[in-house]
This record gives C-alpha cells, structure tokens and sequence, in this order.
C-alpha cells in the first residue's frame, strides 16, 4: 500500500536540451498525448498520495515553462538548473532543508507506474536508499570505436538504472556536494552515493519507465502512457 500522507519532495531536473532528440525545442516540451513529456511527468508525480511538491530544475533560458498551464501551481517550485544534469538535482536539493528523504527523477521519464515509485518508498522503512533499475536482459558487446566488436562483456548482474532515485536527503546532498566538488563524472545520485561508500539498493522496476531521449522513444511513450490512463 503506498504512504498516506504527502510526505516526500521530489527534485526533477528538467534543465537539459535533449540534443540527441534531434528538435529545436528540447524534448520535455515535445507533445504526446496532447500535452509535453514535462506535464505528463509532474502530473504523474504529484498524483501519487505520497508526494508532496516537486522542485523543478530549469534552463535559466527557458521559454517554454511559462506557457503552461500547471506553471502556477502551488505543490511546483522552480530553481535554476547547471550545466550538467548533476548540477541541476544539487540546484534542486538545495532548496531543501527539512526533508528526511528526496526523490529524484528525469523529466524525461514520464511514464513511471505508482506501484514502482510505492515499492521504492518502502526504502523509508530503513536506512539506505536506492533506485529503481531493471537487469540487462541482452548480451552485451563492447565495440572498439569503430563499430566492431571488441569483446563480449558479462551482463551477470548487470542493471540499467532509472529514476526515480530515493536516499536520505542530508546524506545524497553532501555526497553529490563534495562528488562535484572533487569533479567526479556523475550521471545519476547513485554514483555519487556509491563514490561517497555509501549503499545504494537495486529495487526491480517496470521497463514502461523509459527515458525518452531518441525520436523512437516518443512513441513507446505514447503506448506506455495511453496504457497508463486507461488502467
Ligand atoms: N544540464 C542538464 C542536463 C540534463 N538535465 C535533465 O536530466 C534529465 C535526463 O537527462 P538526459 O536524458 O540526458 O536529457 P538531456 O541532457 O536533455 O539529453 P541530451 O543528452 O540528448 O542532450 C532530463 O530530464 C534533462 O532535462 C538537466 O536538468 N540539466
Ligand atoms: C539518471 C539516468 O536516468 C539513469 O539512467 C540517466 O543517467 C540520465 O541520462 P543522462 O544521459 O545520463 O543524463
């Protein structure tokens, strides 16, 4: 069952310029379904019984926020984002201070199943946060570069990592804080967290938790969500 109360804060960093999208507008504001990837995400997000607000990283030069409907609402606090998506989530995690847990999620990662988000809440019930992530289900090649194979690497116990992200908030802030600090390639907060030697469990997600970043992948999105709203 999930949490009740509205207790949880989630950063969503939606800073970025989606260049391998190949548009002129940046894929969080590319429609399907008759509204952007951005609203379906945040509108998926605050739905949930458990979430209270989002803080949103955006682009200092955004132009597209402020045209939409839900920019005014309430449970929605926006921050600058970085240069990287890391400096955006720290962006985001500094406009909280008294949260015991934070969740992270992409933008572009609009169809996120509650029952997934209710499974990796339940990490509150201890002390060591986690991802949602699914097991690599191919065999995995290494090219050499130029688009030969250079081995086969073992996918035993291999897994891709999504978002939502979950950890204690002071302990995901000081570890992203000195990662950056120390200038360690970060591309999710596990890393941060891993880099930091802390713990970082692996919850089984749903592969419908697809991060749109190719053309292709608007309309996985769009099955995934059309599935979504008539369930
Ligand atoms: N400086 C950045 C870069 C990315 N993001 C966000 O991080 C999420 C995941 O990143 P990714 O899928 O890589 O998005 P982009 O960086 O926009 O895509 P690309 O790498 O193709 O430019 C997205 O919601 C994106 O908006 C961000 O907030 N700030
Ligand atoms: C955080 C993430 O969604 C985990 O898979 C992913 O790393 C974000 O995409 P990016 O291209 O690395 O910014």
């Amino acid at each position: 069952m999930p949490p009740s109360t509205k207790q949880y804060s989630v950063v969503v960093p939606a800073a970025g310029v989606g260049a391998r999208m190949q548009n002129r507008v940046p894929k969080q504001y590319l429609k399907i379904a008759g509204k952007t990837l951005l609203e379906h995400c945040l509108e998926n997000l605050i739905r949930h019984p458990a979430i209270k607000q989002v803080i949103l990283a955006l682009h200092p030069q955004d132009p597209y926020f402020e045209q939409l409907p839900l920019a005014g609402e309430p449970w929605l606090q926006r921050v600058e984002g970085g240069a990287e998506r890391a400096d955006s989530v720290l962006a985001g995690l500094e406009a909280l201070d008294n949260d015991d847990w934070v969740l992270v999620h992409d933008a572009a990662r609009p169809c996120l199943p509650h029952q997934d988000l209710d499974t990796l809440l339940a990490l509150a019930r201890g002390a060591t946060g986690g991802i949602l992530a699914i097991p690599v289900r191919d065999t995995m090649k290494r090219g050499d570069g130029h688009n030969l194979v250079l081995r086969t690497e073992s996918r035993e116990g291999l897994w891709h990592a999504l978002t939502p992200q979950f950890f204690p908030l002071p302990q995901l802030k000081d570890a992203l804080r000195r990662a950056l600090q120390a200038s360690v390639r970060i591309t999710d907060e596990a890393s941060a967290i891993e880099w930091a030697g802390g713990k970082v469990n692996l919850v089984p997600g749903s592969p419908c938790n697809i991060k749109v970043t190719q053309p292709d992948d608007l309309i996985l999105a769009e099955f995934y969500l059309t599935r979504m709203h008539d369930a």
